[in-house]
């Protein structure tokens, strides 16, 4: 049996550090496991321009504790008024790494986003000029449609015609939920890929609804029936360079989960790897899990590979029932378990 595993440094290619108070408690345990991370823009207010983003990005650098090495990638929020300019600039700056898209009410401070893709269409072309990466959070929010089949409309009313429109758009669909959307990434061409989060791994709906209502386990795109996580692992540990990392880790206070309108988000970011892991151990693919970690995200995003190594030994990590943020509470993703890989450092 092997003991310890060494890969190259990975990165997470989808992550909530947040700001103020809440940003100083969470990014030492981003900066920890991973290189660099492409920072999700939904503050509020949402980071629209390339000055909000190269502030927050400082905000970012300044949380980071003494001696560890981490670089955080920024991305653009787009509103039904970006302009094409500013999404230009930012790239050609180094400031903006991809641009997001949160269709208008599908998740947390999303309020700002667009309200219609036909309202974004002059900056989709610009960014597939530049070579610009689209993330993509793949829900529809038509009150007809049940949230358990928002992902899978969401690539037929959506996704599959700007694809069409706009073959040359590199296109994340980000944190991946269900069988559909894995058949559609599979079936897309070289410009689509998809971050497979480490809860979607692990659990399905049962998760969330037997034996009482956990909100710890909600989170958006919600998980769906045990059929889907099944394709999502296939997925992960297939080795295909379409599937990477993003741990869509979203911390929220633990009593704006614990509430009667709960926050959707988990706070997976102290034990992502290790989460990580235990799935690619199980399915046998720990020979696949530094492609997915550490080498499809910067290959899709061209972006070089890190030169540094982490080293993970076989040995219990209990994860711990909660962590401090800074005078409030957050409870980690596996809360009271035991993961089976320790992370060195
Ligand atoms: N994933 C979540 O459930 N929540 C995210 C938003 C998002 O990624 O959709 C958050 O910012 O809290
Ligand atoms: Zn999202
Ligand atoms: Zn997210």
């Amino acid at each position: 049996m092997t003991e310890t595993l060494t890969i190259r440094r990975p990165d997470d290619w989808h992550v909530h550090l947040r700001d103020g108070a809440m940003l100083q408690a969470v990014t030492r345990h981003t900066a920890r496991q991973f290189a660099r991370a492409i920072v999700m823009p939904n503050l509020s207010p949402p980071v629209t321009s390339v000055a909000a983003a190269r502030a927050y990005r400082e905000r970012i650098v300044a949380a980071v504790p003494e001696g560890m090495a981490f670089e955080p990638l920024m991305t653009c929020y787009l509103t039904d008024d970006t302009e094409p300019a500013q999404v230009r600039r930012g790239f050609a700056d180094g400031v903006f790494t991809a641009a997001k898209l949160y269709p208008a009410g599908a998740t947390t401070n999303s309020a700002n986003g667009v309200t219609d893709i036909g309202n974004i269409r002059a900056v989709l072309e610009t960014m597939a000029e530049i070579g610009m990466v689209l993330c993509v959070h793949g829900e529809v929010t038509d009150d007809d449609v049940d949230i358990f089949d928002r992902e899978a409309v969401f690539i037929e009313r959506v996704l599959s015609p700007l694809i069409a429109d706009l073959p040359q758009l590199k296109v994340v669909f980000e944190h991946l939920t269900s069988a559909d959307g894995v058949a559609f990434v599979e079936g897309a061409g070289v410009n689509v890929a998809a971050t497979i989060t480490p809860q979607h791994l692990h659990i399905n709906r049962n998760a969330m609804l037997v034996g009482g209502i956990r909100p710890h386990a909600y989170c958006l795109p919600v998980a769906k029936r045990e059929a889907h996580r099944l394709a999502l692992r296939r997925a992960a540990t297939s080795g295909s360079t379409k599937f990477f990392l993003g741990t869509d880790s979203a911390p929220h206070p633990r009593e704006a989960k614990e509430s009667a309108c709960g926050c959707a988000g988990i706070f997976n970011a102290p034990f992502a790897l290790e989460s990580y892991l235990a799935v690619f151990e199980a399915d046998d693919a720990l020979e696949r899990f530094e492609g997915f970690a550490s080498e499809h995200g910067p290959r899709f995003y061209g972006l070089p590979l890190n030169e540094g190594r982490v080293t993970f030994r076989r040995e219990p990590v209990s994860v711990p029932e909660t962590l401090d943020a800074g005078g409030t509470a957050l409870v980690p993703f596996h809360a009271g378990e035991t993961l089976g890989w320790r992370l060195d450092g």
